[in-house]
């Protein structure tokens, strides 16, 4: 199949190394100098220690293709889709963000869109080569066009190596990771730790706990349930560091509109955890300048 992937970032790199092996995989990206490099080194993967061939084009170069996986930040989305809609009005579309501030982008599409959750873990190294830090799935649900494609749109995407899963509910699938990150991920980086040690500081461990009620509370879900779930994650990552701990680490804009912003948002009544923390992040990005 002719698999286009737009952001030539962790995930976008990620899921390139393996999709290469079965499809035609064109890594769509911003600059012309990754452009360049892709299509010369292909995507390096430490582990295998081997490069596997893709093409690459600038977003303004794109080409129709059967399915567009859309692989940038939360706030770049409303960059890239309009693009998608000049050239690929008829393709399948997949959103794999984390955080839900992009859903009301995606009411607005007319094809077949799918969302997503990556539970792997991926670090760019340089434009072209990509760590695999976690292996896990990537879970898929129809978000809106023919529910009935699910399945055929995982066989084609799945490999041993590499698993896709089927989720009926958009809406759960994308609130649990929502939770998690809601808790783990402006912890780790107001208090800069990896996502374990939360865990391990009394104090910070009550946050925790009050960041997760709250979040179930705007959410509708059962807290005992979502709690579990968190500290089954922090557990199983606790040497990760998080991943909007590295875009403040490295200057880059994180994505806390879209997790905790988006609580804020939706919530009835006042969520005074969610808010101080979301309001901590905006002031390190603030002190680091950060604009994009
Ligand atoms: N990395 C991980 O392990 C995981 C990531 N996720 C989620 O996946 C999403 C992507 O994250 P990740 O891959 O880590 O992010 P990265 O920052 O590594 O990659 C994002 C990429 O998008 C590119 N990009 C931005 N705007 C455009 C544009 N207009 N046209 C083309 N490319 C563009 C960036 O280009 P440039 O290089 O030029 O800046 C960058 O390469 C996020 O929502 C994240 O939360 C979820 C689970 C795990
Ligand atoms: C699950 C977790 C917290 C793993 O680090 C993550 O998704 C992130 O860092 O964004």
């Amino acid at each position: 199949m002719d698999i286009g992937i737009i952001g030539g970032g962790s995930t976008g790199l990620l899921l390139g190394s393996h999709l290469a092996v079965k499809h035609k995989v064109t890594i769509y990206v911003r600059r012309e100098q990754q452009k360049q490099s892709l299509n010369k080194n292909g995507i390096f993967s430490p582990e295998s220690n081997k490069s596997i061939q893709v093409k690459s084009l600038l977003i303004s170069e794109m080409h129709r293709e059967n399915y567009l996986i859309v692989c940038v930040k939360q706030h770049h989305v409303s960059q890239v889709i309009p693009f998608i809609n000049q050239t690929n009005i008829e393709s399948t579309i997949i959103f794999l963000q984390n955080g839900m501030g992009h859903i009301d982008l995606l009411r607005k599409m007319t094809q077949t869109v799918l969302v997503g959750v990556v539970e792997h873990g991926a670090l760019r190294k340089n434009d072209h080569s990509v760590a695999h830090t976690g292996k896990g799935v990537i879970k898929l649900a129809v978000f809106s066009g023919v529910k009935d494609e699910l399945e055929s749109i995982i066989n084609n995407l799945y490999q041993r190596q590499f698993p896709f899963s089927g989720s009926s509910d958009w809406e759960s699938l994308l609130q649990g990771k929502l939770i998690i990150n809601a808790v783990i991920n402006p912890l780790t980086s107001l208090f800069n730790m990896k996502n374990g040690d939360i865990f391990k500081n009394v104090y910070i461990h009550s946050i925790a706990y009050e960041l997760c009620r709250e979040a179930s509370l705007v959410l509708g879900l059962d807290f005992n349930q979502q709690w579990q779930r968190v500290q089954e994650v922090a557990e199983k990552t606790e040497n990760n560091i998080s991943s909007m701990l590295k875009d403040l680490q490295e200057n880059r804009k994180t994505e806390i509109e879209a997790i905790c912003g988006y609580l804020i948002n939706q919530s009835n009544h006042p969520i005074p955890y969610t808010t101080f923390i979301y309001t901590s992040i905006k002031a390190m990005e603030k002190q680091k300048e950060i604009k994009e």
